[in-house]
């Protein structure tokens, strides 16, 4: 095969009119309503939520900058919603750069438009992206924007993105400074059943004043909405923090300490910021983690919860040495976050997202700065009180034997079910429950948040994941000693159990197929073909026996009104778009990874073995005469990642499940 060739096998449709005149670019805030599912999330209740979100967090930032102290949440029928605060104010004169236009319009009408990506205005803001109340204005009908200013108070309407007035001064404002903005979701991007629910909006509300002490939030409702779900009026100010919001949430629980791990320290030196956290260890508890950085919540975590989690860790550690416990050193940190309740805020300057959503923390300095922030307090929690901190040690060492003991309990039935052999599992294998190999599958996945969505979404009876980091080793141009060394290859010979090269033994495959799962991407091809060349390679005749697959996941989610499909690809999509949408307007999300899927669409997608599509991967000629394999590899590791794709083609056939199966 060679260059030529792959380029030569590129299917052979008419390309149709694509040139010039088929490159958009969108104007304004154009791309936000043809893309929503970019800036929000998506078009469902979440991301409908997250508009008052975006407009709240705005408001907050006014509050930790220091310049409002009172804000108010106010739900009214059809869907409006009011945030009010007594801050600066958005900037209502001309702006420099775009004659015409009051800063206010600039706000509202574009995005990457604002006052936080230098700390001049905000030192510690939620918002960096200039992006938020632009987004919320172009997905909403008849957004006003009210702003009291220097004793006067000025108005803008807009609808869609668009402005419906020009800003007007509205008369004399002697008592009132601020910002109000009243906006309603637009049904045409939402659908005509999505609503606000008051009882989330509330807790929202609640959680922001327990994130910032200095802020009193009021929250007003409709009683044609509030019905019983919430009151109609109420006032939130919490000057004990994250102590107090944890303390309500623990109750009358009994918990490893009767004090709590809270504190708050500012970081030191330039280091603008501070973190505040609480931490409870119940003796029974599921387990409840609130992590937030700027008073954003980032339920995903991200580097603040990687922080507190090895000032926990390396902490309890410490102890046991200290108090001549020699086991403390097997503690992992799942023994002391698991089951704990933890609530954690950081403020930092120049956050970073993983996107415009917030879910995650992803700012390289917040892990070690919050680590080393909490972890004297730590130390001090453990040894000022001997007796506390045996308590938790102790706490800590039974969930330690528990994880022991059920590990044991695994490793002996999968023993047993592999003949007698000795078996060792790499640490990061998720394995199924099920002993007999037959219909069980390991899924190999791409990086470790990959790996935590397909635990959730796989069915545990049968399907096991291992987490494999980054590109694994390249085979083809490694030598044995090398390729035995390596760590990621260990784990998958461990967790397949049949052997490498001349010691494989396909019998002895401890799951009926393997899995390859990686992104949809140019990166996710990469690692795909590096693993196919692994097992053709190391393991042919597992690959000729036909236990080697490659998983499908989707690149577009394709809504219209209540229905969603997936696509695979464009030609897929466009077809779904003709045949099952006719015409209508469909809202494209497309998955960046397989990680932006929740579990739920993972499994529906890409795992459950009634819903996906999975493609069977074949040994290619080369490898069956032994011939010239090593000049395949060097090309297809090339700079060209369209071999790579090309390459999956060749050798991966669709199959369907019930083929599978037969
Ligand atoms: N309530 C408010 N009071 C004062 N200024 C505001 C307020 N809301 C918005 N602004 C100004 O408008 C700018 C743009 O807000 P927007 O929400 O679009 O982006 P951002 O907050 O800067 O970043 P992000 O996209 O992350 O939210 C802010 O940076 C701020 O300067
Ligand atoms: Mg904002
Ligand atoms: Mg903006």
């Amino acid at each position: 095969m060679s260059n030529d060739d792959l380029f030569a096998s590129a299917p052979s449709t008419s390309s149709g009119n694509y040139d010039a005149s088929s490159i958009e670019v969108l104007e304004g805030l154009e791309p936000v309503r043809r893309r929503p599912g970019m800036y929000i999330g998506g078009t469902d209740e979440r991301a409908y939520h997250h508009l008052a979100a975006e407009i709240l967090d705005n408001a907050m930032d006014e509050a930790v900058a220091g310049h409002a102290n009172r804000i108010e949440v106010a739900l009214g029928t059809g869907n409006r919603l009011t945030i009010t605060d007594n801050g600066r104010g958005m900037p209502v004169d001309p702006h420099p750069k775009y004659p015409g236009k009051s800063a206010l319009e600039v706000i509202m009408t574009m995005l990457h438009s604002g006052g936080k990506f230098s700390a001049k205005a905000y030192a510690t803001s939620g918002g960096l992206h200039g992006v938020g109340v632009s987004v919320v204005n172009a997905l909403s009908t008849d957004t006003v924007v009210e702003v009291a200013r220097n004793k006067e108070l000025f108005r803008q309407s807009f609808s869609r993105g668009h402005p419906t007035s020009g800003l007007v001064s509205v008369g004399a404002a002697p008592n009132r400074r601020g910002t109000a903005v009243s906006f309603t979701p637009d049904p045409e991007i939402f659908g005509d059943s999505a609503r606000f629910r008051p009882a989330r909006l509330m807790r929202l509300a609640r959680s922001k004043a327990y994130l910032y002490a200095g802020v009193e939030i009021r929250w007003r409702c409709d009683p044609a909405v509030a019905g019983d779900e919430v009151p109609t009026e109420a006032v939130f100010q919490f000057p004990g923090g994250l102590a107090d919001h944890l303390a309500e949430q623990v109750g009358a629980r009994e918990c490893a300490t009767s004090q709590f791990f809270t504190g708050k320290q500012a970081f030191p030196g330039d280091n603008q910021g501070s973190v505040e956290w609480a931490v409870a260890w119940p003796l029974y508890s599921d387990g409840s983690y609130s992590y937030y950085c700027n008073t954003i919540p980032t339920p995903d975590g991200g580097t603040h919860e990687a922080g507190l989690r090895a000032a926990l860790t390396k902490g309890i550690r410490a102890f046991a040495d200290l108090v001549g416990q020699k086991r403390g050193k097997d503690i992992t940190a799942d023994d002391i976050m698991v089951g704990s309740e933890q609530m954690l805020s950081v403020f930092i300057r120049d956050p970073q997202f993983q996107s415009q959503t917030k879910d995650r923390l992803t700012s390289p300095d917040a892990a070690r700065l919050v680590e080393t922030a909490i972890r004297d307090h730590f130390d001090h929690f453990l040894a000022d009180n001997m007796e506390r901190g045996k308590a938790l040690l102790g706490f800590v060492l039974d969930k330690m034997d528990d994880r022991l003991r059920r590990k044991a309990e695994r490793d002996v039935k999968r023993k047993t079910a592999t003949s007698g052999r000795k078996l060792r599992l790499p640490g990061k294998l998720t394995d199924c429950a099920n002993d007999d190999p037959s219909g069980t599958e390991i899924f190999i996945v791409e990086g470790d948040s990959a790996g935590g969505s397909a635990k959730q979404a796989r069915d545990r009876k049968t399907q096991a994941v291992l987490p494999i980091r980054g590109k694994i080793l390249n085979v083809a141009s490694a030598n044995a000693a090398k390729i035995g060394a390596n760590q990621e290859i260990q784990d998958l010979g461990q967790a397949l159990g049949c052997g490498l090269r001349d010691k494989c033994n396909p019998d002895l495959l401890r799951y009926e197929r393997i899995v390859i799962m990686t992104d949809a991407d140019v990166d996710g091809a990469h690692i795909a073909t590096l693993l196919m060349t692994f097992f053709f390679q190391e393991m042919p005749e597992l690959v000729r026996r036909g236990h080697l697959y490659l998983a499908q996941p989707p690149l577009y989610r394709l809504t219209a009104g209540s229905k969603s499909l997936y696509a695979m690809d464009d030609a897929h999509r466009a077809e779904i778009e003709a045949k099952e949408f006719k015409g209508k307007k469909v809202e494209v999300a497309r998955f960046k990874g397989l990680g932006e899927m929740n579990p739920m669409q993972l499994r529906e997608t890409t795992m459950d073995p009634k819903t996906r599509t999975l493609l069977r991967v074949v040994l290619p000629q080369e490898y069956e005469e032994r011939a010239g394999t090593r000049d395949l590899v060097d090309r297809l590791m090339g700079k060209n990642p369209e071999h790579r794709f090309a390459f999956i083609q060749a050798n991966a056939a669709m199959v369907d499940d019930e083929v599978i199966d037969a």
